[in-house]
C-alpha cells in the first residue's frame, strides 16, 4: 500500500494513495485544481488508496496557477520541507518511546487525574503526559510540535457524542491513528470526615455531570461546571468547603487527598468514553489486526444521499459503527428554490463515519472511490488500530 504526500498544510502532510486508479481529489474533483479550496478548509485530506509503498522524492511539487501570486507564495512553503518531515506512522509506533528513546509526549485537557490523562496513559503505558487547558490546546499542542500526539474524547456509551471534538478535528489538520476504550467510574468525593448529607454543591465536567444525572438529582445538590473532573476534585481539596463534593475517579481522589463517598454513581453501571488519539502524520494502513478508518463528507442533495453513502458500506459487507451530523455552520440554510411549492430552507450537514475495515484492503478502497462519485466533499479522517478490548 503506498501513501504518497501531495503536499503539506499547518505542518502537515496531504497524503493520497493514487495506485487505486483514484486521482487524489477533494470531492471528486481535481485535487491541483482545488487546492483553493483546500485552502479554504484550513485542512489537509487523505484520499484513496494505492498498493505499493513508494517514497515520494519522484513527486514533482504542487504548480499553483501563475496568477495567484499569494498561493504560488504559500505552496511554495509547503512543498519544501517534504523531504525533512518525519515518517507516516505504522502499528510500531504505539510504542510509548520514541525511535531515540525518549519518552512519547500525549497531550490531553484537564488535569492529573482527569479520564483523559487515563486514556492516554492506557494507549501508551510509559508516556510523558502533557496537561492543557482545553481541547483546543491539545490539538495546537501537536500541531506546534510541543507534544508528540493528543488524546481526546470523542464518544461515550451514556452522554453520546462529545462535539466540540468532531469540529475541532475538521479545523485542524491532523490524522486520527489509535483509539481506546476507558472504563469510566464516576465517584462521589468530598473532603475528608465530611458526609453525604453535608453536601449541597457538585462540582464536575458537564460531561461527567451528564453522566451521574440521576444520583445527583436524587442527592439534590446544586451543579456547577468545571473544566475537567479532576480539576473539580483540585478545586474541592483547595477550598476547602464542606458543602461541595467533587464528580472525579479514585485516582483523583488519591491525587488531590479526597475521600471516595460513594463509586459508580453514574446512570448506567458501564460507562465507556472512546477517546481517539492524533498524531501530525498518518499511520500507514495495514491488515495485520482489524482496523478503523474514519471519514467525514457532505452532499449536495439532501436526505437521499446519506442513504446511498450507507448502501456504499452495505454493498461491500462493511460495517459502519458511528454516524454523527455536524452543522455546517458556514451554509446554515441551504434554499430550494421550486416555483410551485414555494421556497425550502433546511440544515447543511457534514457527516463523520467510521467505518470497521482498513484502507489498506480493496473493499474500502473501492468504497472511498464510490462515494467520491456523490459526495462534494471527502476527507478520511484516520485509518488505525480498533481498540478491541473494553
Ligand atoms: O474531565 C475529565 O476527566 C475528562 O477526561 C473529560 C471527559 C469528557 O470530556 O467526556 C472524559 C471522560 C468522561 O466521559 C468525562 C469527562
Amino acid at each position: 500500500m503506498a501513501l504518497r504526500v501531495d503536499a503539506v498544510v499547518w505542518g502537515c502532510r496531504v497524503v493520497s494513495y493514487p495506485d487505486l486508479g483514484a486521482r487524489p481529489c477533494l470531492g471528486g474533483v481535481n485535487f491541483r485544481r482545488d487546492l483553493r479550496r483546500l485552502w479554504k478548509w484550513r485542512c489537509c485530506c487523505d484520499v484513496l488508496g494505492e498498493r505499493d509503498i513508494k517514497p515520494v522524492e519522484d513527486e514533482k511539487p504542487l504548480k499553483p496557477e501563475a496568477d495567484d501570486e499569494t498561493l504560488q507564495n504559500k505552496l511554495s512553503g509547503f512543498n519544501k520541507d517534504l523531504n525533512s518531515l518525519s515518517k507516516p506512522l505504522s502499528p510500531a509506533d504505539l510504542s510509548s518511546f520514541q525511535s531515540n528513546g525518549s519518552k512519547v509526549r500525549v497531550a490531553y485537557q484537564g488535569v492529573p487525574g482527569a479520564y483523559s490523562e487515563d486514556a492516554a496513559l492506557k494507549a501508551y503505558p510509559k508516556c510523558e503526559t502533557v496537561p492543557c487547558d482545553d481541547y483546543e490546546a491539545a490539538f495546537e499542542a501537536v500541531e506546534l510540535w510541543l507534544v508528540d500526539k493528543a488524546v481526546l474524547p470523542i464518544d461515550n456509551s451514556v452522554g453520546g457524542s462529545i462535539h466540540r471534538n468532531y469540529d475541532l478535528l475538521l479545523r485542524h489538520g491532523l490524522h486520527i491513528v489509535g483509539e481506546v476504550h476507558v472504563d469510566v467510574n464516576h465517584c462521589l468525593l468530598g473532603l475528608p470526615g465530611v458526609t453525604k448529607e453535608e453536601l449541597r454543591r457538585i462540582l464536575s465536567h458537564p460531561q461527567a455531570l451528564n453522566q451521574c444525572e440521576e444520583t445527583l438529582s436524587k442527592l439534590g445538590l446544586v451543579r456547577i461546571s468545571a473544566n475537567d473532573t479532576a480539576g473539580a476534585a483540585q478545586i474541592v481539596a483547595s477550598e476547602g468547603a464542606r458543602d461541595k463534593a467533587a464528580v472525579a475517579s479514585v485516582r483523583a481522589a488519591a491525587i488531590y487527598g479526597l475521600n471516595v463517598l460513594e463509586e459508580r454513581i453514574q446512570d448506567h453501571h458501564d460507562n465507556i468514553t472512546r477517546f481517539i488519539i492524533v498524531a501530525r502524520e498518518p499511520m500507514i494502513p495495514a491488515t495485520d489486526r482489524p482496523y478503523k478508518t474514519s471519514i467525514v463528507l457532505s452532499f449536495e442533495e439532501g436526505s437521499g444521499m446519506l442513504f446511498k453513502a450507507l448502501a456504499v458500506f452495505e454493498l461491500r459487507d462493511i460495517e459502519w459503527t458511528k454516524i454523527e451530523s455536524r452543522p455546517q455552520r458556514k451554509r446554515p440554510l441551504r434554499i430550494v428554490d421550486d416555483s410551485n411549492k414555494g421556497t425550502a430552507k433546511y440544515f447543511d450537514y457534514l457527516f463523520y463515519i467510521d467505518f470497521q475495515a482498513s484502507m489498506a484492503e480493496p473493499r474500502a478502497q473501492s468504497a472511498l472511490s464510490h462515494l467520491q462519485e456523490f459526495a462534494t466533499f471527502l476527507r478520511v479522517l484516520g485509518c488505525y488500530p480498533m481498540d478491541t478490548h473494553r
